[in-house]
């Protein structure tokens, strides 16, 4: 009896799963492709390394090289048999730009923002007008005044990392994985900036009563959001592991601490308004602006308490590891390019005579600093997937490969969802010859193709905050130390590319280590 049941079910499955490829095929088969087992998203073909069977999440990493290239064709299909839907993949930069652009029937998959609004609504996890009014509302908290922030609290985190024994004094300071630091850092600017928590680079995880400190809480929720939202509610009860109570403690903590702050700037605000105060100058954090608007436009126009901890959050989710795998990525690529680290050197040093600590109004003027991490940004893009649906049938016009000169008119029914792979965008020979060379001029006086912070509408709002973070931290690192490699014994720098420069694509594309030595520069250098 029981294997009669087991052999209706497999039937089942093995129908079900004839009906939705072929639905599947009928809707998407006229674009090049090839069947895997698992869909590279979902928990079971992400979890599996990628192999000759299975695709595995770096899958467009791995085969950047010959992925798109064996079809002749800039967008393909990948047909999952056993799990998962099947999708197109796109690496066409024309495509992308209609895909993500203005007034396009394609919108973010609700099931994908489900794991990104755990902690309420919010700009990155809302579609139409709600999106609209998220981000009319984010929006204006990203300002020249916040990105003044940005500059001055990357130069006081600096200036206490330097004051470290491990930095201070010291003429080689030799780091095996750089990451600790720049995790630190962008850490420190969202807490300071995105929700007016100025952290100290010394402040113990743990008070004497065994409480997480602010930077362990947001540095538990920061590493934790898949687990957070992956794990139903009643296992914690159920399972009540020493992992899980971390992660629910932080949560609830996170949660409260920016309830427990919108309460105390809430109040402040309303005081001083009552004092006739000009607080448009003088409030710069994009948290203090968003409780702003909320006090001066009441919360039915404005983000109420759980919008305002969903976007704090989201930006924690969206700025912390991107930018902090960007700035390794910079300085892992300068280390490798030492003519390009002498270049940019001497730039800083030529924008910053007589040793003068820089400031945001140096923000243009030091435009080969930005040019070196847009470039690390193109090379290792960390928001490698932008994923979108279509609500309608469409046609997408790109370069045709097999034929130059002409345009392949290529149909997307509706239903059908587009991956934008931006290791294929960002490696495609037609947007940057020599893609994968680091060259960091092809952006001098030229950003309109940087693809790594998406386009149109949904552009990435943190942008400016992000390039102003690494501006100001680069150039004061690069002015004080020259970056080297920290390699093993006898190790060459080729061989040190490849054992460290190999990312891993989860959440967003990171690297487990990097190793960098920095000498400390002379001034007469
Ligand atoms: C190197 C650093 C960063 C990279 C590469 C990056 C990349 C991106 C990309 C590609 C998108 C568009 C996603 C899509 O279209 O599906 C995006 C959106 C977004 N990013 Fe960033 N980001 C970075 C830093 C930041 C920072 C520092 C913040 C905030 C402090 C931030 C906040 C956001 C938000 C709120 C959105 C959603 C915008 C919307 O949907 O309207 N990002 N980011």
């Amino acid at each position: 009896m029981l294997n009669f049941y087991v052999c209706v079910a497999i039937l089942g499955f093995i129908t079900w799963r004839i009906v939705r490829l072929t639905e599947a095929y009928l809707r998407i088969g006229h674009i090049p492709g090839f069947f895997t087992l698992f869909e590279p998203t979902t928990a079971i073909g992400g979890s599996i390394p990628s192999n000759s069977w299975n695709l595995g999440l770096s899958f467009t990493w791995l085969r950047k090289d010959y992925l798109y290239k064996q079809y002749q064709s800039e967008l393909i299909t990948i047909f999952p048999v056993l799990w998962g839907d099947c999708n197109v993949y796109n690496s066409s930069p024309e495509a992308a730009r209609q895909i993500l652009s203005t007034n396009a029937p394609w919108h973010r998959p609700e099931k994908a923002m489900k794991a990104i609004d755990i902690m309420g609504p919010n700009v990155f996890a809302s579609e139409f007008d709600y999106w609209k009014k998220q981000r009319r509302n984010a929006s204006p908290a990203f300002n020249a005044s916040s990105y003044r922030m940005v500059w001055d609290e990357t130069a006081r985190t600096y200036h206490q990392m330097m004051s470290r024994p491990e930095w201070k004094s010291k003429a080689v300071v030799s780091v095996d994985n750089f990451n600790v630091y720049t995790r630190k850092l962008a850490l420190f600017i969202i807490a300071a900036v995105g929700f007016g928590l100025p952290l100290e680079w010394d402040e113990p995880r743990y008070n004497s009563r065994g409480d997480m400190s602010a930077e362990e809480v947001i540095t538990q929720v920061s590493t934790n959001i898949l687990p957070r939202y992956a794990v139903p509610w009643w296992v914690y009860y159920v399972f009540p592991t020493k992992k899980l109570k971390l992660i629910d403690s932080a949560f609830k903590s996170m949660e409260l601490l920016l309830r427990n702050l919108i309460k105390k700037r809430n109040t402040e605000m309303k005081k001083r308004i009552e004092l006739n105060e000009d607080m448009d100058q003088s409030i710069k954090d994009v948290f203090g602006r968003l409780v702003l608007s909320q006090v001066q436009n009441g919360a039915k126009l404005s983000l109420n308490d759980r919008e305002i901890i969903g976007n704090s959050f989201i930006f924690l989710f969206a700025g912390h590891e991107t930018t902090a795998h960007t700035l390794s990525a910079t300085l892992a690529m300068l280390a490798l390019h030492e003519d390009e680290q002498e270049h940019v050197y001497q730039h800083i040093k030529k924008v910053l005579p007589d040793d003068r600590a820089p400031t945001f109004a140096d923000y243009d003027a030091l435009d080969t600093v930005l040019a070196t991490f847009y470039e690390a940004l193109r090379l290792y893009p960390p928001a490698y997937m932008l994923t979108r649906d279509n609500h309608e049938d469409t046609i997408i016009a790109t370069p045709s490969i097999k034929t130059p000169g002409e345009t392949a008119k290529i149909p997307l029914k509706k239903g059908t969802t587009v991956m934008s792979d931006m290791v294929g965008l960002c490696y495609n020979e037609r947007l940057y010859p020599d893609a994968k060379t680091f060259k960091p001029s092809r952006w001098y006086g030229n950003v309109d193709r940087v693809f790594a912070f998406g386009y149109g509408p949904r552009i990435c709002l943190g942008m400016k905050f992000a390039t102003t973070e690494a501006t100001a931290f680069l150039t004061l690192l690069l002015r004080d130390w020259k970056v080297e490699l920290n390699m093993l014994d006898g190790e060459t720098k080729e061989r040190w590319k490849t054992r460290i420069l190999k990312p891993e694509l989860v959440i967003t594309l990171t690297f487990d280590q990097v190793p960098l030595k920095f000498i400390r520069r002379q001034a007469s250098e």
